[in-house]
């Protein structure tokens, strides 16, 4: 089934939160996800389990926040030292965009690097900001969370099997997850060639499970024509992106999406992503994580390798295939250095002179 070009899943087969025990009945499932994930990277979902009410309470409560004055919005504005809260991007002209956002966290507090600066290790905490009115906005937002959760949960599943790994492979790396919820207002626009809701990106995290209200505006680009898509509304349903992360990890198999939001002038737009991200101290490696013999054998090719360029091997030696392949390595006159294997389940291979200090 396509929604204007966006694969539309069903979700149905998976909706009790655990994985059916039959896998047959997921694998029409996995293949849809495989296939959204390789040629768009982005897809939508209904019959995803996330209850409507949830959904409409906390679409409610951002519509109420943002019908506040100005005066009181800032009033939970974020800043440079606790970067959460209220921003906008009204008044810049244009090019960060024709919006404004409130962006609560799951957790809170989190722990995050102070800087991006390479050597820094410092680390800071970041707390919350959100307003006193609407009252109910806390809890709402607190309640969708948890769904979105729950719903991050069983997509990292899917995306795990489709990509031929075990369906929990992903989860370690989410125990102090730093998701967080946007509510994203896009005010109509009275400019609307000269300006864009959000201009083109790509989203950094693992995933995106958005919400977008009736209205529409959201396009996302097509790798194989370049053409921007757009997605219309699907009452109730999930947009899915996938973000950078799944990129890194899927070693470019799924390649994260660029997307946009175009504005109209004559009606305002809600939407709420919620970005799915790992502890902020997750490893991603850079070449993916592989766990049988033909994938490595696969990113050997890849990488061209030759004895002159050796590769660094970490691995926890625990399977055969494995370890195998690194034996088909050494034949080849590669120059493993054992002492620098690290003791890490699955296989993570980088060019030595990205490693090595
Ligand atoms: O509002 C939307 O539809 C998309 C928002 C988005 O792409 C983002 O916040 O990264
Ligand atoms: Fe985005």
């Amino acid at each position: 089934m396509k929604a204007e070009g966006i694969p539309l899943i069903n979700l149905s087969v998976f909706n009790s939160h655990d994985l059916p025990s039959n896998p047959s009945s997921i694998e029409t499932l996995v293949e849809e996800i495989r296939d959204a994930c390789k040629n768009l990277g982005a897809f939508q979902v209904i019959n995803h389990g996330v209850p409507l009410e949830k959904r409409e309470k906390l679409e409610m409560t951002s519509r109420k926040f943002f019908a506040q004055s100005t005066e009181e919005r800032l009033r939970v504005r974020e800043d440079e030292a606790n970067p959460v809260g209220y921003y906008d991007s009204l008044f810049t002209k244009n090019v960060r965009g024709w919006k404004e956002v409130l962006d609560p966290m799951v957790k809170n507090p989190i722990v995050i690097p102070a800087s991006h600066e390479a050597g820094d290790n410092g680390l800071k905490e970041v707390v919350n900001r959100l307003p006193e009115y609407p009252s109910e906005l806390r809890e709402a937002c607190e309640e969708y969370a948890e769904e979105m959760e729950k719903l991050a949960h069983k997509l990292l599943e899917l995306i795990s099997l489709s990509l031929g790994l075990k369906a929990n492979r992903l989860s370690g790396f989410f125990n102090d997850h730093t998701s967080f919820t946007k509510l994203v207002h896009y005010p109509s626009c009275p400019i609307p060639h000269l300006a864009l809701g959000i201009s083109q990106h790509k989203d950094a995290g693992a995933l995106t499970i958005l919400a977008q209200d009736n209205v529409g505006g959201l396009q996302v680009k097509r790798k194989a024509d370049g053409e921007w898509i757009h997605i219309k509304p699907t009452p109730h349903a999930y947009i899915v992106n996938v973000g950078d992360t799944i990129q890194v990890w899927s070693n470019d198999r799924y390649e994260s999406v660029e997307h946009r939001v175009m504005v109209n002038s004559e009606k305002e737009r809600f939407s709420m992503p919620f970005s799915v991200n790992p502890d902020h101290n997750v490893m991603i490696p850079k070449y993916g994580i592989f766990e049988n013999i033909d994938s490595l054998r696969e990113l050997a090719q890849m990488l061209q390798w030759t004895p002159e360029k050796p590769l660094r091997v970490a691995t926890g030696f625990t399977h055969m295939g494995i370890a195998d392949a690194i034996v088909d390595l050494v034949i080849r006159g590669a120059t493993l250095r054992a002492n620098n294997f690290k003791e890490i389940e699955g296989v993570i291979i980088t060019p030595v002179n990205s490693l090595l200090t």
